[in-house]
């Protein structure tokens, strides 16, 4: 698109009552803004009379051009010469010649350079011509061009290549075809009134992109960048655009271009190029701008001193606006091509003058179809609506629509009420969020994270693993990674004998140190300000009181008798461990044995001493002992029983008894019983005095069912065990040593000649003798046959077990 100063006016065309002489300049802002690219200009002009003089010049040359030169007062004005060429040869095609002058005729005979009439701003639809298949409408936009003096073009225009013009209008044109054109109503009535009227217009933004692909001539560096050339208002050297922007905003009467005129600075809507030269300018437009002018809308009006300047501006900034047409070139050469420059173009001269004769039918503007339209455009339909909501007839500006959704809704949002704010961002981002520990276990996870210091070394304090009675057991991890218990013994609430108790315990450890079975003791540390005790030990993994729990206590459980079997074998290593070093601990528990990588190993030797000669320890306890489940009978009889005036009270008022290495083999026992049973022997006995009172009284019996946990059979052996054990009389119950030795059956139920023995075996046995006893042949068995019987039987038996695995 372009705007080229044409002097010509078809005579009997309603544009010729615009002349100098009824008050009509050619730079009249009304002028400008009537768009005779429209395909009107096509019609054929009425023939021209010649003087004789002429005809006679043209009789004589094969060719004749006849260049009207712009008078010297409208030389400055945007006024382009007109030249009329004929030619010979083709006389049908003078219909184009004389539209667009060309300076390429081969045969140029004779120029006649006549004055141009004033001329006016026209916006010349060279597309059109250009996008005509014909060659000859294609080397006549170019010579048009190349025709029009640097002194006849504005500062921008001169810097331009002539083909600009065309190639700018071309692709609009005719990529868009119908609706795109501007359309001059030529309605009798309307020009009756003084102007033109306008039945609407439409800028695309075909208009000012052309898209390299779109099949047409191909496309210099200017060619392809009209768009900064065309703006007045915002860059050099647009004074042609400008003037094609005015006639595109061409008013209805004169009224409303006065109105128009008068509000150029204020309404106009910058073009949709304006955003890629200032999108703060047009920002700032768009927020002032009127809901019908929120499409980029071509100014109503150019104001002449504006125009003057850009066209100053044209010629001192005629590189950097080449810059930016590269810039823009570049841009508008990576967009897609919209939908509508795709339109397959009329390549045959019958579609172009099908798309010609849509002149003569009412524009499409206002009875488009509405969906088509906007497939047309590739608009949102919400656009198209809003767009056509605004009737031209109201507003002095164009309305087009050609806009671009996020302006349409930049301008429902101003006239909308202010939207609900939106919800407060996130205080914390998603991996403070996911890393955060709220409540309770911040607190203990910065508790786990407290660095300890034992005598100058540093531990970094994690989580508890156990408690007990006057203690909490942590795990502590030191600079080397390793992981150690930290038992700390709250000293505050403990009276003289529960000190002597702890020190005693310190005691032990340390004296036990090179005791596998006994949890070792690393350091020690008393904090008498803080009054805590800190034992630093070897850590174990779990005590055997939540193994057992989890066995007894799980779904359906049995008895298990070869685990049972290796832990009592564990837990007699241990006590033998300590016993081998005359220490009762006197306080065995599942509690106080401790699973460390799968061997068991004592702990808590809180009331643990060593024994005197006569092999019984005293033994301080206080208040705080626990449940008597795995208390001896002599150790709860000496506790619960003192005799006035005995030595059984120590000076400081604390019971005092006299326990030895037996006491441990009855808390032995009670641990045993408990894997086999479920449960200590007293355990079912709710009340705690009475169970007390049966744990000491001889004649309640302990029962020893044959069936264990799961009704499982609890073995002999088993059975012969718990009952030495859990004997009343301390003398009479075995020792740990005896306990473990190869004859204990139940510990070592293979070993020595001992075979296992079950009812059917022993029956065939029987029947076996009895045979021989009744077979008369052979009589009744001598008595050193009969010695020989234990002996025989005992071969075959092993010879069964070894042959079928079973016996029986
Ligand atoms: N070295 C250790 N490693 C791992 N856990 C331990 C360790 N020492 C103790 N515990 C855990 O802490 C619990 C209490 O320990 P301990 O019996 O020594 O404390 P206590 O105050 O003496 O208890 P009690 O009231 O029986 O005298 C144990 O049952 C065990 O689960």
């Amino acid at each position: 698109m372009t705007t080229t100063s044409r002097p010509y006016y078809r005579h009997g065309s309603p544009l010729s009552v615009f002349n100098p002489a009824q008050g009509f300049a050619a730079n009249a802002p009304m002028m400008q803004r009537i768009d005779v690219g429209d395909s009107s200009d096509d019609e054929i002009p009425p023939p021209m009379k010649f003087s004789a003089l002429t005809r006679a010049l043209l009789d004589r040359a094969p060719q004749l051009k006849i260049v009207r030169k712009s008078s010297p007062t409208h030389s400055q004005t945007a006024t382009s010469p007109r030249i009329v060429s004929v030619t010979k040869r083709n006389p049908s095609s003078s219909r184009h010649t004389e539209r667009y002058a060309s300076s390429r005729e081969t045969t140029p005979a004779l120029e006649f350079v006549t004055p141009a009439p004033a001329s006016r701003s026209t916006r010349s639809s060279a597309s059109r011509s250009a996008s005509n298949p014909s060659p000859a409408l294609d080397h006549i936009d170019h010579d048009a061009s190349q025709n029009f003096g640097a002194s006849q073009y504005d500062a921008s225009t001169r810097h331009m290549p002539p083909s600009t013009i065309n190639k700018t209008r071309h692709a609009s044109a005719e990529s868009s075809a119908h609706p795109g054109s501007v359309r001059v109503k030529r309605a009798p009535g309307a020009f009756l009134r003084g102007a033109p009227v306008r039945r609407g217009f439409r800028r695309r933004e075909s208009d000012d992109n052309v898209s390299p692909h779109d099949g047409s001539a191909p496309l210099s560096e200017s060619q392809s960048q009209p768009d900064h050339e065309e703006e007045p208002a915002y860059s050099a050297g647009r004074t042609s655009r400008a003037d094609s922007a005015n006639a595109d905003s061409a008013a209805v009467s004169r009224h409303d271009f006065a109105r128009s005129r008068d509000h150029s600075r204020d309404v106009s809507a910058p073009s949709k190029r304006d955003t890629s030269i200032d999108p703060h300018r047009v920002a700032s437009r768009t927020s002032t701008r009127a809901p019908s002018m929120e499409r980029p809308a071509r100014r109503p009006s150019v104001e002449p001193h504006k125009r003057e300047r850009s066209d100053s501006r044209a010629a001192s900034n005629h590189g950097e606006g080449l810059a930016q047409r590269r810039a823009s070139n570049d841009h508008m050469a990576s967009r897609p091509a919209p939908e509508y420059q795709r339109q397959t173009r009329p390549t045959s001269s019958a579609q172009h003058d099908a798309i010609e004769d849509q002149e003569n039918i009412p524009p499409p503007t206002f009875k488009r179809d509405r969906h088509h339209d906007f497939k047309y455009l590739g608009k949102p339909e919400k656009i198209a609506l809003h767009s056509r909501s605004q009737p031209v007839e109201e507003t002095p500006m164009s309305v087009s629509t050609h806009q671009s959704p996020r302006r349409a809704l930049t301008a429902i949002s101003n006239n909308t009420p202010v939207r609900p704010a939106p919800p407060p961002p996130p205080k914390m981002s998603v991996l403070d969020a996911a890393t955060k520990t709220a409540g309770a276990s911040t607190t203990k996870s910065k508790k786990r994270r407290q660095h300890i210091l034992i005598n100058g070394k540093l531990f970094t304090q994690m989580n508890k693993v156990g408690k007990g009675g006057s203690s909490d057991v942590y795990c502590v991890m030191a600079e080397n990674y390793k992981l150690f218990a930290l038992k700390k013994v709250k000293l505050e609430d403990c009276d003289e004998s529960a000190m002597r108790g702890f020190k005693g315990e310190i005691d032990l450890l340390e004296k036990l140190a090179d005791v596998d079975r006994v949890i070792r003791l690393f350091d020690w540390e008393l904090d008498n300000e803080k009054q805590i005790l800190s034992v630093l030990m070897e850590k174990g993994d779990q005590d055997l009181n939540r193994i057992l729990t989890i066995a007894l206590n799980g779904t359906d459980p049995k008895f298990d008798p070869v685990l049972t079997r290796f832990y009592w074998k564990e837990m007699l290593e241990c006590v033998q461990a300590v016993h081998d070093y005359d220490i009762v601990h006197s306080d065995l528990k599942p509690a106080n044995f401790l699973s460390v990588q799968g061997k068991l190993k004592l702990i808590d030797f809180g009331i643990a001493n060593a024994i005197d000669i006569a092999h019984t320890v005293n033994v301080h306890r206080d208040s705080h002992i626990g449940t008597p489940n795995y208390m001896s009978p002599e150790s709860i009889l000496d506790t619960n029983a003192p005799t006035p005036g005995s030595e059984r009270t120590s000076n400081n008022g604390s019971r005092l008894m006299k326990i030895g290495k037996p006491s441990d083999v009855w808390s032995l026992g009670c641990i045993l019983y408990q894997m086999v049973y479920g449960r200590p022997p007293f355990a079912h006995i709710a009340n705690q005095i009475s169970r007390i009172m049966a744990i000491t009284n001889s004649k309640v019996v302990i029962e020893f069912p044959d069936r264990g946990v799961g009704g499982v059979t609890v073995p002999s052996a088993l059975k012969g065990t718990l009952r030495r054990c859990l004997q009343r009389d301390l003398h009479a119950r075995p020792t740990v040593k005896q306990l473990l030795s190869l004859s204990d059956p139940w510990l070592y139920p293979d070993v020595g000649n001992a075979v296992a023995m079950n009812e059917d075996l022993l029956a065939q046995i029987i029947d076996k003798v009895v045979e021989r006893c009744k077979d008369p042949k052979r009589g009744i068995p001598s008595p050193d046959e009969v010695k020989q019987y234990p002996a025989s039987f005992m071969s075959k038996i092993r010879e069964m077990v070894e042959r079928d695995g079973v016996v029986g």
